[in-house]
């Protein structure tokens, strides 16, 4: 169905290609998951079945490939728009009408269906999508999942029988990703669509794959093959096939049910092991954060709080006491602290009755469903909302009432859509301003965005990084200003498994030091490997707020990989049982051991 005839890729002023020598089919009726690593070339080939590459984008596009027969260089995208659905990163650029309703209809309207099959279609999909509450709303007014929802959906009605999908459970819940993909296997199956998607978390994906294609590096061949064969080799995989390959399973399971009916052995090798109980926050580990820095210059704050939605009052509440006194006007410490707090956007009863506190050296992750309010309570935290009741405080001020020059040396957050954050022409610039804005030396972000993902280029505008590069900037600009309060939205969208990696190693040393993180996130595995503490939103209320292990381990949404494979016990992550297993190789006395080596 789709044809990639000795194509290569180059983007102007690029070293080499980005893509070279990919001479593959994909077969009608088939799902097909591209991986591999941030920034590797897996949206530009996407965009080259869909016409965007190099339509929209530039670049140099050599070789040939087709769709349904169709030469996607000698067709614009609007000429396939018949054949191929095509959902992209950012939902946001994928609207064209203002509400949920007109956006499902708006695909097939261009393409002049029957009103009655329409009205048809736009129901089902509602019902799908779970939208249908969300019918008539303004689409600028959803949340980040709701919309990403919104944009799978609009390419689902016209029935196209290829879909091109890039990273589209990224933004979406646990449960909401099960029946996104559910909804494409069924069209795989029962309507014969063939399926492109790219996805970075595997763990979600890779059990619904015919086929996997990997770009394994930049410019390298790719390799197109059974999904357990391919991860055999691939440098990105999930906690399952992580743990396979730790415990020497053969074949590798590609699933949580396949890779429990392996784990016999390996669960009895642990047996006697005591699970690493996580690092809480506090204690003799985390030192004291030196005091906060002089007011920040204004550079930063045009970051920061140039999209507020109710800006803040100069001239609010000065800090009249000091960085030291207002700590201690705060009490207990706590970094952030709210209380019966509500918050109403619109029509919306966003958060609720919402009470807790975060202390310095803690990591919370704010999990929950679409539209729970997870994005919402981090606004507030940083002010671009007010609470509609009660009380918000972060370092003892009222973030939305407080100067935000005053706010910025307490809280920083990186937004779902790091693209808010980036205003200068490239890279280098950006990492500038950053350095000056936050009075570090200069090369300070530069060297946190290659330390969080190798490879990102200085004289790209951030307009053209891949999804993952640029999200590896917006972090590093909020990370050289070293905030106390750190707040991080969906902070993994994009990044391969080794940046994820790298990320909890930066953000652990920065909890060490003293600095609280909160991050929304739909990403158990990362909540698992980094947080303290997970507090469970639902309908803008805490429905859940306790240590990692005992929130998640008992919920099937929530359970990372590691901890489904071996409940009941408490293991979360597949780095935890390697040191283990590790440890009890070193004494085997530690535990009743079985074999050390080999096959577990
Ligand atoms: N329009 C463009 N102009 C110049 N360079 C580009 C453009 N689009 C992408 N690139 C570069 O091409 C490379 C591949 O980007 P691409 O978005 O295809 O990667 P990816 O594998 O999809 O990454 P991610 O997993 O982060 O989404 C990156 O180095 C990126 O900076
Ligand atoms: N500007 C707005 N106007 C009206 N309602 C809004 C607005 N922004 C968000 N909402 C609504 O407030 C609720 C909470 O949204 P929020 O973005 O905080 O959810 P979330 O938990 O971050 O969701 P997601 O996981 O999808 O990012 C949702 O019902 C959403 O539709």
């Amino acid at each position: 169905m789709i044809r990639f005839d000795h194509v290569s890729v180059r983007y102007e002023d690029a070293e080499r290609p980005t893509l070279s020598g990919v001479d593959l089919t994909v077969p009608e009726g088939e799902l097909v998951l591209l991986v591999g690593p941030s920034g590797v070339g897996k949206s530009t080939l996407l965009g080259t079945v869909s016409g965007l590459v190099p339509h929209f984008t530039g670049g140099r596009l050599t070789g040939r490939v087709t769709v349904g027969g169709r030469d996607t260089r000698t067709h614009k995208p609007r000429e396939l728009a018949d054949l191929v659905g095509t959902v992209g990163q950012d939902p946001l650029s994928h609207f064209v009408t203002a509400t949920v309703e007109d956006e499902l209809a708006y695909g097939m309207e261009s393409l002049g269906l029957p009103p009655d099959v329409m009205r048809r279609r736009v129901e089902e999909t509602l019902d799908l999508l779970g939208l249908a509450q969300l019918r008539d709303r303004p689409i600028s007014t959803l949340s980040g999942g709701q919309q990403q929802r919104v944009a799978i959906g609009s390419v689902l009605t016209p029935h196209p029988k290829v879909l091109v999908l890039d990273e589209p459970t990224s933004a979406l819940d646990p449960a909401a990703a099960e029946e996104v993909l559910a909804v494409l296997q069924r069209l795989v199956h029962d309507l014969g669509t063939t399926v492109l998607m790219a996805e970075h978390r595997l763990e979600r994906v890779v059990q619904y794959a015919d086929q996997v294609l990997l770009l394994p590096s930049p410019g390298a061949a790719p390799v197109l093959g059974p999904p357990a064969e391919v991860m055999a080799v691939s440098p990105v995989r999930p906690p399952v096939v992580a743990l396979g390959r730790l415990a020497g399973w053969d074949p590798l399971p590609l699933s949580v049910r396949d890779a429990r009916r392996r784990s016999a052995a390996l669960r009895e090798r642990l047996a006697h092991v005591p699970v690493p109980s996580p690092a809480g926050p506090g204690g003799a580990a985390v030192t004291a954060l030196p005091p906060l820095p002089p007011a920040a210059p204004a550079g930063i704050l045009g970051r920061l709080f140039g999209r507020r939605a109710s800006p803040g009052k100069a001239g609010g509440p000065a800090d009249t006491a000091g960085s030291g006194g207002t700590r201690a006007r705060s009490g207990a410490e706590a970094v952030a602290r709210v209380e019966g707090m509500g918050v109403r956007r619109g029509r919306v009863e966003a958060l609720c009755r919402i009470t807790l506190s975060v202390v310095p050296g803690e990591t919370v992750a704010l999990m929950g469903r679409n539209g729970a309010g997870k994005s919402t309570l981090l606004a507030t935290l940083v002010g671009m909302l007010e609470p509609t009741t009660g009380s918000v405080a972060v370092g003892g001020l009222p973030p939305a009432r407080t100067a935000p020059r005053d706010m910025v040396r307490r809280v920083g957050l990186v937004p779902q859509e790091p693209r808010d954050l980036l205003y200068a022409d490239t890279v280098a610039a950006e990492c500038a301003a950053a350095d000056s804005d936050a009075g570090a030396p200069a090369g300070s972000c530069r060297a946190l965005v290659s330390e969080l993902l190798p490879g990102v280029p200085d004289g790209t505008h951030p307009r053209d990084l891949s999804e993952g590069q640029r999200l590896a900037l917006a972090l590093a600009l909020v990370l050289t200003a070293r905030p106390p309060l750190l707040l991080l939205d969906e902070p993994t969208r994009g990044l391969d498994y080794a940046a994820k990696a790298r990320l909890v190693g930066v953000l652990r040393g920065l909890a060490r030091a003293g600095h609280a993180i909160v991050m929304a996130t739909h990403d158990v595995e990362l909540a698992a490997e980094l947080a303290h503490r997970v507090v469970v939103l639902a309908d803008g209320e805490v429905v859940a707020d306790g240590p990692t292990a005992r929130v998640v381990v008992s919920s099937p949404a929530f359970a990372p990989q590691t901890a489904k494979i071996l409940a009941p016990r408490e293991w979360l992550t597949v780095t935890q049982v390697r040191t283990a297993l590790e440890t009890a190789e070193a004494d085997p006395s530690a535990s009743a051991a079985g074999p050390a080596k080999g096959s577990v």
